[in-house]
């Protein structure tokens, strides 16, 4: 009889104990998957733990407007050769004019003070005229030639000659970041020439962060951010107005914290008075050679500005260290004969020259390229 009891208990504890286990699993069954969470809490997001606004529903989402797309400029090598047709208007007194009076039977004085007007005209300046004239003349007579394809080698090894092909036209590139500041008269398109700067050496691998120190017009800062964003570069900026020392030391400042290759700083060019452009690029130097040298200064020059872009650049020399000059508006003017000019009353290397209002349009200057431009047999 204990044991029929026991065997009754027996049984009894295992039913028990069947249904513990059975229950939960039937249970388990009969929940649903959990809908996704409609909130998170600030607290998982890495705030404090107030809840975060509820995530939208599907139909409520707003599509992002498309990312813009980064422009990556072609490298820079050959530039000026594709770009050789826009100086048609220099190729004209250079390569038409000039080569005309060359290939006359007799080269008498009145020829000779032709070719030297021509020069002059196209503001290759007295000095130099001079001097290409003489040495021309003297290969002429030595060589007793008359054929138009030596007449034309000869002329192009004098320009050649008369644009120094020895000087470094490098830009100063390569420091972490190196820093370039870009000066000169507003009206010359240096702002816009920044920007084409920055595309030159993103073109060439570099990677490059804009400083608009030009603060005193507040469009040139809103054309430079335009410029940085084609080519996805970082723009520091200032509010209008604002110190442009301030402005060129945070945008180098950036430059080094963020490891960027280069820093290119916009500056104002206010020329009317003298005093204040000395006292304010002055500054903007000594405040960026506070966190490292200043490694190239690039002065804009306007090519249609002939002796007056040469007064300016004087003004200009006696504030800042010019390093290399960046010549503008090329193509719109048959004075190329201003490359030649420029570098020897300046003493400074043309280092870029503008052909045209493309962002492009800006090429490393090459000696031996421009002169085949002009003089060169499909010039
Ligand atoms: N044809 C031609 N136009 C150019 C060249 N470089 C700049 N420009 C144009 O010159 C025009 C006027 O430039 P600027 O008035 O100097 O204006 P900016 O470049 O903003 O200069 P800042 O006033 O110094 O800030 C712009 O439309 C430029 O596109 C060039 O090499 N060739």
């Amino acid at each position: 009889m204990e044991y029929v009891i026991l065997g009754i208990v027996l049984a009894g504890v295992l039913l028990l104990a069947g249904l513990g286990l059975l229950v939960p699993r039937i249970r388990r069954r009969a929940v649903p998957p959990a809908p996704p969470r409609p909130t998170e809490t600030t607290e998982e997001a890495g705030g404090v733990g107030i809840l975060a606004p509820e995530r939208p529903a599907e139909a409520d989402v707003v599509e992002a407007p498309p990312a813009p797309t980064i422009e990556t400029p072609a490298p820079t090598a050959g530039r000026l050769i594709r770009l050789r047709g826009r100086l048609s208007r220099s190729q004209n007194v250079f390569g038409k004019s000039l080569l005309a009076v060359l290939g006359r039977d007799r080269l008498d004085e009145d020829a000779w003070e032709e070719i030297e007007d021509s020069l002059i005209g196209a503001d290759v300046g007295v000095e130099a005229t001079r001097q290409i004239v003489d040495r021309l003349r003297e290969r002429t007579r030595v060589l007793g030639t008359r054929n138009p394809t030596e007449l034309r080698a000869l002329l192009a090894a004098e320009l050649v000659e008369a644009l120094d092909p020895t000087l470094d036209r490098s830009l100063k590139v390569g420091g972490k970041p190196s820093v370039l500041l870009v000066v000169g008269v507003n009206g010359s398109g240096k702002t816009t020439t920044c920007g084409k700067i920055a595309r030159v050496l993103i073109a060439d691998g570099h990677s490059v962060l804009l400083g608009a120190a030009d603060t005193f017009r507040a469009a040139a800062s809103e054309q430079l951010a335009t410029w940085a964003g084609r080519v996805g570069a970082e723009v520091v900026r200032g509010p209008e107005g604002a110190d442009p020392a301030s402005v060129a030391f945070d945008a180098v400042k950036k430059g080094v914290d963020t490891g960027v290759d280069t820093v290119l700083v916009d500056t104002a060019g206010r020329l009317q008075n003298k005093v204040g452009l000395m006292d304010e690029l002055g500054k903007v130097k000594r405040v960026v050679e506070k966190q490292g040298p200043v490694d190239e200064t690039l002065l804009v020059l306007d090519a249609t500005t002939g002796q007056n872009g040469l007064e300016q650049a004087r003004v200009f020399m006696e504030v800042v260290d010019v390093t290399g000059v960046v010549l503008t508006k090329l193509d719109g003017t048959a004075k190329g004969g201003i490359v030649i000019a420029v570098q020897r009353k300046l003493g400074i290397p043309v280092k870029l020259v503008g052909l045209g209002e493309g962002p492009d349009d800006l090429a490393p200057f090459e000696p031996a390229a421009f002169v085949d431009a002009l003089v060169g047999t499909d010039a």
